[in-house]
């Protein structure tokens, strides 16, 4: 597989007289952890789903570890949480997580071990029985990000998964998604409004504009893997924080 995941160049989404996006290159490499991060409207989601083939550009190429989002989409290339758990409130964790494998007709005694790795890598292995509505919303989002990975997808896509959330737990998944990513090979491309929950979790940061929707700027990050919490009290995470904060001016004054 090549070191390249996404590779848009000139891309263009135009909803009649809205540009979604304008004119934007973008690319992510294998193993990286990108946020996307701009004002509301800036085409952050619409970004995604371009990638996801859930939307088609209007102009401009885009390539999905070197297929077209079409091919990778039907290669099951990717995992999608979105901000909204939508698990299903009648099946069981469990048999929400094995969903998506029951589809492509994995046999049973597979599925469930899927769904046990996932379950356990997200924290959830006791609560496999327990339904949807029995969790809280922090632990029905982890759901869901079990439920994305149970294809074993090599890049993860996350609009705003924890944007609903209150500040504690979504410190905590936040934490315990650093160090998933940490400890596999995925590639995560993660859309958010937080400044602190991208520089937190990023090797790099997109910063976006609206009205085009148009990257101003693309920010490497310096801080060490395995980080903690604690690295938000530290001086290289503020310079981070307002690397990212002076962009999305930047591209507010631009507008
Ligand atoms: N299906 C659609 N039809 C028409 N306009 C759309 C559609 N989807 C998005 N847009 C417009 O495209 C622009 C970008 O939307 P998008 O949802 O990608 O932004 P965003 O940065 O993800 O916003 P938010 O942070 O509020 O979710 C917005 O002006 C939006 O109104």
């Amino acid at each position: 597989m090549s070191d390249t995941v996404v590779e848009a160049r000139n891309l263009d989404l135009a909803f009649g007289d809205v540009a979604a996006l304008s004119n934007v290159d973008f690319t992510v490499a294998r193993g990286d952890f990108v946020s996307l991060i701009g004002p509301s409207g800036c085409g952050k989601t619409s970004l995604l789903r371009v990638v996801a083939d859930l939307a088609q550009p209007t102009g401009g190429t885009i390539l999905v570890n070197g297929t077209s989002p079409h091919a990778a989409r039907l290669a099951r290339a990717y995992g999608y949480v979105f901000q909204a758990p939508a698990l299903l409130p009648w099946r069981t964790v469990e048999r929400n997580v094995t969903l998506p494998l029951e589809i492509i007709g994995l046999p049973k005694d597979e599925q469930r071990a899927r769904a046990a790795q996932q379950l356990d890598a997200v924290g959830l292995g006791a609560f496999k029985r327990k339904f949807p509505w029995q969790l809280s919303g922090g632990m029905q989002q982890r759901a869901s990000i079990a439920r994305a990975l149970s294809l074993q997808p090599s890049l993860l896509l996350m609009d705003e998964p924890f944007g609903a959330l209150d500040e504690i737990t979504r410190d905590g998944l936040n934490l315990r998604l650093l160090r998933l990513w940490e400890a596999t090979n995925l590639t995560v491309i993660f859309v958010t409004h937080s400044i602190e929950e991208a520089a937190f979790l990023s090797s790099r940061i997109v910063v976006m504009s609206a009205r085009p929707g148009r990257i101003v700027e693309v920010i490497d990050s310096d801080l060490p893997r395995g980080r903690d919490l604690d690295i938000r009290d530290d001086a290289r995470f503020h310079a981070l924080a307002g690397r990212v904060r002076t962009a999305l001016r930047a591209g507010h004054s631009y507008a």
